[in-house]
């Protein structure tokens, strides 16, 4: 394993034994505050949907406000019966069924920034976005919060930064070179202060606007050089874009977006806190 970006995560980021629970709940509690926490459920995702919330509820932001909003094309497939904790509170919110499983997850950029435009900036101050194929096993409290928080991703943080998986093709708008950014974030979790995740929501998607998408006619930026190129980790690319020139304010180490495919062996690693279940993605996919 290469030293350096572990060494600099570990004095960077939030780790277990980083910051005392009680501390940070009994600091956070006057305020009072309201996290908006949007999950996407598109097709058969929703199979995801009862686990992420029954342990959500175990584990997430425990004793604060927590406005949850799950955006699906299937509304019915919603688990119904989930009793949720005092001030936490489930919002369901239609959307529309991309084709491909690639545009279903980028478009995540659009309809969160609309949402947050709509509705969501009066109901919470702080927003987290969560993919749905999640568990959460340990506690994610308010030692999370911040005003620009991203997760640093649980199968790069050893790497140097030339083999991070950026979109590496100068025509795309989210062209990183190698011998530039901090860190690899995944994009399964960002979140932050209202109006900072209102901006990077906005800036990917005009970013990700370019592409030659269901809608590609009435595309918004024609002298856009990007048209055409589908970043090669879709809105995860453009993330990464964006937080190489807004540095997030507060980092998560990788016990907050672990991925149940890499096992519980890291030795790094003593809590495993959020973790991607493991999926048959040709199964859940609409398309490889
Ligand atoms: C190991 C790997 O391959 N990682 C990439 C893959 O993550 P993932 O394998 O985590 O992507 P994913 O299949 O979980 O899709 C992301 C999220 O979009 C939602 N969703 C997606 C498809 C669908 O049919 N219905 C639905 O609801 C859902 O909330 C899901 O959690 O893709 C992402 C999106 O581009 C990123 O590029 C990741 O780096
Ligand atoms: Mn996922």
């Amino acid at each position: 394993m290469g030293q350096d970006p572990p060494v600099r995560m570990s004095d960077l980021a939030v780790w277990e034994g980083t910051f005392d629970p009680q501390v940070i709940d009994e600091a956070f509690k006057s305020y009072n505050l309201t996290i908006a926490t949007t999950v996407f459920a598109v097709g058969k995702y929703t199979r995801f949907l009862r686990d992420f919330l029954l342990s959500a509820e175990k584990h997430f932001m425990v004793g604060m406000n927590v406005q949850y909003y799950v955006f699906t094309d299937l509304p019915g497939d919603v688990p119904g019966s989930m009793t949720l904790g005092v001030g936490r509170r489930l919002k369901i919110v239609k959307v529309p069924k991309f084709g491909r499983w690639q545009e279903i997850s980028l478009r995540r950029m659009e309809l969160i920034q609309t949402a947050i435009e709509e509705y969501i900036h009066q109901e919470a101050h702080y927003i987290f976005c969560l993919d749905v194929d999640m568990r959460f096993h340990g506690r994610v409290g308010p030692e999370a919060v911040g005003k620009l928080v991203a997760a640093i991703h649980p199968w790069f943080y050893w790497y140097p930064r030339n083999q991070f998986p950026y979109e590496r093709r100068n025509v795309s708008t989210a062209y990183i070179p190698l011998d530039q950014g901090d860190f690899y974030y995944q994009a399964n979790v960002f979140g932050g202060a209202m109006e900072d995740i209102h901006r990077l929501t906005k800036t990917c998607r005009e970013h990700l606007e370019c592409l030659p998408l269901s809608r590609a006619s009435v595309c918004p930026c024609p002298v856009d050089k990007s048209v055409g190129v589908e970043a090669l980790w879709q809105e995860e690319s453009h993330l990464n874009w964006y937080l190489l020139r807004n540095k997030p304010t507060k980092l998560l180490s990788p016990e907050y977006v672990w991925d149940d495919l890499r096992g519980s062996g890291a030795k790094e690693i003593q809590l495993v806190r959020f973790s991607s279940v493991i999926k048959d993605n040709a199964e859940v996919r609409e398309n490889i």
